[in-house]
């Protein structure tokens, strides 16, 4: 199978590292600085799950160096959608479905509207992950998931492979019936985990300890099921209690990738994350009051200089 990971980040590269062992032939479509980088100190995976060192990646710049794809790992950070559309739309021209693995829910009906139904997968991943200062995979917990499903009809055959490829690799693949549910319950997830731990600068343990602040994820989660249920995605009490155990069973030291790009001084996904929430919840006239202010909150940190 022929994979192109699109963002070579920590989720690119650990999966595509998976894939790769798995028996996939994959190419990395980067930016020019990643590519330099790459090249001076190579990739690699540092994980608890088994470490990984690419021999020979493959590396490119330009999406016309590639004949043809089967599928995309798509695992920009939503900020970056716009600016990968482009290149999208040439791989599937080539033949490629996308499978986006980012956070959120806006990027699906934007894939959708420029690339056709047709080629977009439903995807999300569980997984911690982050890029040291090589740019290698530091994996910093004991789960690596890749929940992946049609969303349409015609994409069944293309998970099947995927499935097929990943039956016995390092890592754990769910080819899920029910993605649509899935991509919303790990919204209402990270928008919990993220919000909370982005606007308090810390990672779960202290949270749960002070009740008055772990409400606050728990209010996230009920506003989060209720967008989900406006838009007839049946998310339930139950999937909220499962989120808050979820929560409730990270390690103390563990946090999203959105705090960790505060703690690197990054550009955060909070538009795409909380914004989009937002603006979801709006367009049913629906009240968000813990998501605006975790978005207040958070908004000033998306500004480097306010780091
Ligand atoms: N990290 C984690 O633990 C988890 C992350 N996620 C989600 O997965 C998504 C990806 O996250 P993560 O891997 O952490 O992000 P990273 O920032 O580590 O990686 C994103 C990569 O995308 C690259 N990129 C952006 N635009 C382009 C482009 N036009 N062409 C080529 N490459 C491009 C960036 O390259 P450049 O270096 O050039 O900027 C960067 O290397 C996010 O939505 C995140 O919320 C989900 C679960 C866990
Ligand atoms: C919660 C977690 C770590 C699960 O994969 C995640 O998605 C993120 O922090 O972005």
């Amino acid at each position: 199978m022929k994979i192109v990971v699109f963002g070579a980040g920590a989720l690119g590269v650990y999966f595509g590292a998976r894939f790769e062992e798995a028996g996939a032939d994959v190419t990395f479509l980067v930016r020019e600085k990643r590519a330099k980088q790459i090249h001076e100190n190579g990739l690699a995976v540092n994980s608890p799950k088994g470490d990984y060192t690419f021999q020979d990646p493959t590396i490119i710049t330009d999406v016309s160096e590639i004949e043809s794809a089967d599928l995309v790992l798509l695992s920009v950070k939503g900020y970056h959608l716009e600016g990968a559309l482009e290149s999208l739309k040439e791989l599937q021209k080539k033949g490629a479905y996308v499978l986006p693995v980012l956070n959120g829910m806006e990027h699906i009906p934007l894939l959708q509207n420029e690339l056709g139904k047709d080629f977009v997968l439903g995807g999300l991943s569980f997984i911690m992950a982050t890029l040291n200062d090589h740019g290698h995979v530091e994996h910093n917990s004991e789960f690596h998931q890749v929940v992946f499903g049609a969303l349409e009809p015609t994409h069944k055959a293309i998970c099947q492979q995927l499935e097929e490829l990943t039956e016995n690799a390092n890592v754990d693949v769910v080819n899920s019936d029910r993605i649509l549910i899935e991509l919303w319950k790990k919204y209402m997830f990270i928008n919990a985990f993220s919000g909370i731990t982005t606007a308090t600068n810390l990672p779960i343990g202290p949270i749960r300890s002070n009740q008055e602040t772990f409400r606050i994820a728990e209010m996230v989660l009920q506003e989060m099921r209720i967008i989900a249920n406006a838009y007839h995605v049946e998310v339930t009490e139950k999937d909220v209690e499962a989120a808050k155990t979820q929560l409730l069973n990270i390690q103390d030291d563990g946090t999203s990738s959105m705090h960790q790009d505060r703690r690197k001084g990054l550009i955060l996904e909070l538009e795409h994350l909380h914004g989009g929430a937002i603006r979801l919840a709006k367009a049913k006239g629906l009240e968000v009051p813990y998501i605006e202010a975790i978005y207040g909150i958070i908004k000033p940190f998306e500004d480097p200089k306010n780091m």
